[in-house]
């Protein structure tokens, strides 16, 4: 596709000051690989992404990858992440706890009054917000709401099996119903088409990959400084708008894809699930003694990559590209698409219940324009402002707002 054909399908998704940043300094035209189809990758003499995307400055080693020029420091410690350095396995054990604390716990009589205390203690830094729903009520009066959700562990409960991870109908009908007064985005590491499949509801914005791959359903122009991102159409011939800041990388992500598949096959439990722009390597059906094998592997792959990078979930390790992008990135990009990026009459509600959803906390912090829900049974440092137990009460929460919003307009 060429670089006009790009510019006469901008519609409303992307603003001009995204488009600046697509601008490539070095010749100062666009680089618009960032807006792409689902189309093969372009293969260009320089990666897709713009220096103030890459987390550090492009000094240093050059990639080993012939096709991409950009340099970036080969530091084997600190910035290039966890697995990078030799705290991988650690990390790998307080992202993912075992049941061994608890049981031990029970074992010396502690546990659940203990356990309680504690949680009743966090519940005062992190209210419960459905204890909290008048207080969010009353701020969000007069608001622009937009919800932005997680899904794995918040709609969904946690499984053994990532492919059964599926949501109940009944919170299905809660997400719908909220999105027919909300503008509401689902936010997951998960492929855009793979949770589209479990979530199903055509109305939402969805931001997989870790935000890596943004589609919405087509709008009118909201604002008059966004311009379009690409539009497209999904398997089912639906038309939608694409937004992927991490397209070059696919060949990439492809090939360490099978590399990591090969090289765990042997790893009783182990498995690899393919996110698209980024690649989980699940342990949850590891016996914990082989962790180590697993993040072992993966680091080992990894060596031969310095522009792909590990982040911690729940009993896996997610590969995706070193660019700077993530799920509190992907929010302010849809804030921004939806016109919702100025004024101080904005209420943004992102819940989630892993680390990589304390990102997007920290946005809506930083900006001042929300808060962030917390879904956790069990206390946990975070960035968020509120929490909830599990998904049964994120289902309450989201009925909650519903009902309260369509009270608000039958006045
Ligand atoms: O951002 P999310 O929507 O929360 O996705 C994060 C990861 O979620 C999935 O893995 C997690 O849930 C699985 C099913 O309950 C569970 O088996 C696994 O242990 C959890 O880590 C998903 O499979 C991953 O690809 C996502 O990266």
């Amino acid at each position: 596709m060429d670089d006009q054909k790009v510019y006469a399908n901008l519609s409303p998704f992307v603003s001009v000051a995204w488009l600046l940043d697509l601008l490539d300094p070095m010749d100062l035209k666009p680089n618009l690989t960032h807006v792409l189809t689902d189309a093969a990758p372009l293969t260009r003499s320089r990666l897709g992404v713009s220096s103030n995307q890459l987390p550090y400055s492009p000094k240093g080693a050059t990639f080993p990858h012939g096709s991409f020029l950009l340099a970036i420091p080969r530091k084997k410690t600190g910035i290039l992440d966890d697995v990078r350095s030799s705290g991988w396995l650690d990390a790998m054990k307080s992202s993912s706890p075992t049941h061994n604390k608890v049981s031990k716990d029970i074992c010396l009589g502690i546990a659940s009054s203990d356990a309680d205390a504690a949680y009743s203690t966090w519940l005062l830094k992190y209210p419960s917000a459905l204890a909290s729903f008048e207080q969010i009520a009353n701020c969000a009066k007069g608001k622009r709401i937009a919800l932005f959700l997680d899904y794995d562990g918040t709609l969904s409960p946690i499984v053994e099996n990532p492919d059964c991870a599926f949501m109940s109908d009944n919170m299905r009908a809660a997400v719908r119903k909220v999105a027919e007064y909300f503008p509401t985005a689902i936010i997951s590491g998960r492929s855009c088409d793979k949770v589209y499949e479990f979530v199903g509801v055509r109305e939402l914005y969805y931001a997989g990959s870790h935000g890596m791959d943004i589609r919405g359903p087509l709008r009118e122009s909201v604002s008059d400084n966004h311009l379009d991102s690409i539009n497209s159409f999904d398997k089912k011939g639906n038309e939608v708008n694409l937004f992927q800041p991490a397209a070059e990388f696919l060949p990439m992500i492809d090939e360490v894809l099978g590399l990591l598949k090969e090289c765990t096959k042997d790893i009783e439990g182990a498995s690899v699930e393919n996110n698209k722009f980024c690649v989980s390597v699940h342990y949850r059906n590891v016996a914990e003694a082989s962790w180590d094998i697993v993040g072992q592997r993966v680091y080992d792959v990894l060596k031969d990559y310095p522009c792909l990078r590990v982040t911690h979930g729940r009993k896996v390790l997610e590969v995706r590209p070193v660019i700077d992008w993530n799920k509190g990135k992907a929010v302010t990009f849809l804030l921004e698409s939806l016109g919702l990026n100025d004024g101080d009459d904005v209420l943004a509600i992102y819940v989630g219940d892993d680390r990589t959803d304390e990102d997007a906390f920290k946005v809506l912090r930083e900006v001042n324009k929300g808060c962030g829900i917390l879904v956790s049974p069990a206390p946990k440092e975070s960035s968020a402002i509120y929490s909830l137990r599990d998904p049964s009460e994120v289902m309450e929460f989201l009925t909650s707002l519903a009902i309260w919003k369509s009270s608000i307009q039958a006045r």
